[in-house]
């Protein structure tokens, strides 16, 4: 069985105070974007493992063990007592990048497995056990664009759409490590509410919606802050870091052509339509 577990951005994300368990609570906008890894699982016939997992395309850090696909894997085992497994992971999504990308294949492996073993698991349920992996993995269980607060797992439904809309994804090679992000910030509520920005038409949210992150990153990356005013100047309506960073992600017309030059070299690009 294969899935494609894709990335999301954040729009918007003010972080409205610091709770006692040392995490924060947020107020963001989750939106799916078709940038996307391939996850294949099969049952594995051979051997006395009770899980082979095989990367291929981007690079990424840390043991096996520590892979979100295999924490989706154990965290169900645990529970169901599932037949080995014969995992293919293929990341063409940057991780790290504050694309959710880890989430997303952690938030799909326990849909796949939902579905492949007949586990008979609801959204609700599936989206408790994503919780436990990630604050922003239960977003990638319905994977529809949703108001999001508390550590990013408690959902309120918004009528958005971009549809149509082109998005370019820039991601530099640099690395924003989301728990000195998070250490770094002063938690404020924002003057005018999230819900009531994404009301607006989107060539007015520049004045409005904020990522708070941008405060603490931007001096200490300043080539983040240029990617963003970057597109700006290349027609973005709206143009923001996304989660924790470092990616930037522009938002253009449908009719728009876009910027086709490569913000320097080692630099990550994607450029699609939303859905
Ligand atoms: C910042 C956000 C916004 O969407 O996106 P990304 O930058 O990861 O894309 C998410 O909240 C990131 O979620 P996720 O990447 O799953 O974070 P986790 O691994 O759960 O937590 C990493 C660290 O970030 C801090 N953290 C995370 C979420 C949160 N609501 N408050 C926090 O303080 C904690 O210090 C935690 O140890
Ligand atoms: N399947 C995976 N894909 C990407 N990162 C993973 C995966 N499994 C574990 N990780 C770890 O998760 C972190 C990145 O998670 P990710 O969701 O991609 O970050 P972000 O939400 O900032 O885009 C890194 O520390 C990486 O080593």
């Amino acid at each position: 069985m294969i899935t494609f577990p894709n990335a999301k951005i954040n729009l918007g994300l003010n972080i409205v105070e610091k709770r006692p368990d040392g995490y924060h609570n947020l107020e963001t906008v989750f939106y799916p974007v078709p940038l996307e890894d391939a996850l294949e699982v099969n049952i594995l016939h051979e051997g006395n493992e009770k899980f082979r997992l095989h990367q291929a395309g981007l690079e990424i850090e840390g043991e096996v063990e520590n892979n979100l696909v295999v924490k989706a894997y154990k965290l169900l085992d645990e529970k169901f007592n599932l037949p080995p497994v014969d995992i293919h992971l293929f990341k063409h999504i940057p991780s790290g990048a504050g694309l959710g990308g880890g989430s997303s294949d952690a938030a799909y492996m326990l849909k796949l497995l939902n579905e492949k073993f007949n586990l008979a698991l609801t959204d609700e349920t599936l989206e408790e056990y994503a919780a436990k992996l990630g604050a922003d993995c239960a977003f990638f269980i319905r994977n529809a664009p949703t108001y999001a607060e508390g550590i990013g797992n408690v959902f309120s439904p918004i009528s958005l759409s971009l549809k149509g809309y082109q998005i370019v994804l820039v991601k530099p090679d640099i690395f924003v490590s989301t728990w000195e992000a998070f250490a770094q910030i002063k938690p404020h509520r924002q003057e005018m509410p999230l819900k009531e920005i994404v009301k607006r038409p989107v060539e007015k949210w520049k004045e409005w919606m904020m990522n708070d992150f941008e405060e603490s990153v931007f001096p200490q990356f300043p080539a983040i802050r240029e990617i963003k005013e970057d597109l700006y100047k290349q027609g973005a309506i709206y143009a923001s870091m996304t989660g924790s960073g470092s990616s930037v992600f522009g938002l253009f017309e449908p009719s728009a052509i876009l910027p086709s030059n490569t913000f320097g070299e080692k630099t990550f690009i994607y450029r699609g339509i939303l859905k």
